[in-house]
């Protein structure tokens, strides 16, 4: 078998912390992708290749197959695996197979422990051949755009067409469901306790309403939406941010949940605009971007009052202001990106401009499409 696979990154749109406490969230598809490369080989080893986070690795094939035997397979059930003894024993295996385990970043392990994670779930109890996988991201780590779920979505996908010989282009609604479930026993490895919106998004692509509890509503929506994507360039961790917001919540629970039924309403009037826009552009086009550009407008400024805005994601806001831009910052906040909404009747001289002042700031700029297919192969 030689085969790639794709997923896009995503952004949310509105709604990331509320969702975690139950609130309406939207996510979109980005056109940034990480794509996995799976070839078959007569080797008697993996090859591991991740060069977005350093790692060149081969392990023995008799190394694995002697541990793969304890396993047991999940690989239709990813939701009944007992997601902490599996890690632990996963854990314990890339620790001893890896001499240098303890040496490697944060960002290492959890690619390694994720991989063989997955790995283990689906071979489990099964002998495995030689093969190569590689991931190439275009992707920042880390920023808010889910680099996480679109590598775990390649990771699920890539091994259980492997498991399974399959050699169909098409991926049908249910093996997304169990690439996306898969996907999320990962993010559970990289985040402890999300959401599912990035995996749900990264997996099904275009727009995505996501309700924890909830089955996610998929709407294949005709978005004609242009943003500006801004990397402040500043490191962040999702988990401290999400753990952030929940200290305040445990310390000011009536103000805080208000803040994110605020939050709640802003991500739902969107959706009545994007769906209008997607279904007949009925009524004033340039006043729906105005009435968009409010709400993205509050959603920030909600989001700085639970204290997951910084100094840099300010920046980005003050240069959009002055060129009459709204701006808000996506994912976990704290740094990563900032997303700035262009109308369609935008002038492009003042796109060109607010670019420019943005990259003199140290800010990297990305003007891109949102929406866009989900989880893909290419045989
Ligand atoms: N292309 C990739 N190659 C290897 N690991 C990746 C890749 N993309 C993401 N990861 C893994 O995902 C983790 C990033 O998760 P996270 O901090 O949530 O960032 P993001 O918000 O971009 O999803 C990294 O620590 C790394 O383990
Ligand atoms: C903060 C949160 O709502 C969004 C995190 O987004 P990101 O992975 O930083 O893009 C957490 C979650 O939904 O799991």
């Amino acid at each position: 078998m030689n085969f790639s696979v794709s997923a896009p990154g995503k952004v949310i749109l509105h709604g990331e912390h509320s969702v975690v406490f139950g609130k309406t969230a939207i996510a979109v598809s980005l056109g940034l992708r990480t794509t996995a490369y799976l070839k078959e080989t007569s080797n008697t080893f993996i090859n591991i290749n991740l060069p977005s986070v350093l790692v060149k690795e081969s392990v023995q094939l008799h190394h694995i197959n002697t541990e793969i035997l304890s396993y047991k397979s999940y690989i239709e059930h990813p939701q009944s695996i007992p997601h902490e003894e599996h890690l632990i024993k996963t854990e314990i295996f890339v620790k001893n197979t890896f001499p240098n385990f303890d040496n490697f970043s944060g960002k290492q392990k959890n690619a390694l422990i994720a991989i063989f994670y997955v790995f283990f779930g689906v071979f489990g109890g099964k002998e495995i051949r030689g093969f190569e996988i590689s991931f190439v991201s275009d992707l920042t780590i880390g920023a808010g755009t889910g680099s996480s779920a679109s590598f775990a979505v390649c990771l699920a996908a890539a091994l259980l067409r492997f498991a399974k010989g399959s050699n169909e282009s098409i991926i049908n609604f249910e093996e997304k469901q169990l690439i996306s479930q898969w996907a999320y026993n990962c993010e559970r490895i990289m985040h402890g306790t999300p959401s599912g919106i990035d995996n749900t998004t990264a997996t099904f692509g275009s727009l995505v309403v996501f309700c924890r509890g909830q089955k996610p509503n998929l709407l294949d929506l005709k978005l004609n939406l242009r943003i500006l994507l801004v990397d402040t360039q500043v490191s962040r961790q999702t988990q401290v941010l999400a753990q952030k917001v929940r200290g305040l919540m445990g310390r000011n629970p009536e103000a805080v949940d208000c803040v994110m039924t605020a939050m709640d309403h802003i991500a739902k009037s969107a959706l009545k605009i994007l769906q209008n826009q997607s279904s007949n552009c009925e009524g004033d086009v340039d006043a729906q971007y105005q009435n968009l550009a409010e709400l993205w407008n509050m959603n920030h400024c909600l989001l700085a009052s639970i204290g997951v805005s910084h100094p840099a994601l300010e920046s980005v806001r003050t240069s959009a202001d002055k060129f009459g831009l709204a701006c808000k910052l996506t994912g976990a906040g704290g740094g990563g990106y900032a997303i700035v909404l262009v109308p369609r009747t935008a002038n492009q001289k003042v796109i060109d401009d607010l670019t420019k002042e943005l990259a003199d700031k140290g800010f990297k700029v990305i003007d891109t499409a949102l929406g866009g297919p989900g989880v893909q192969y290419y045989v």
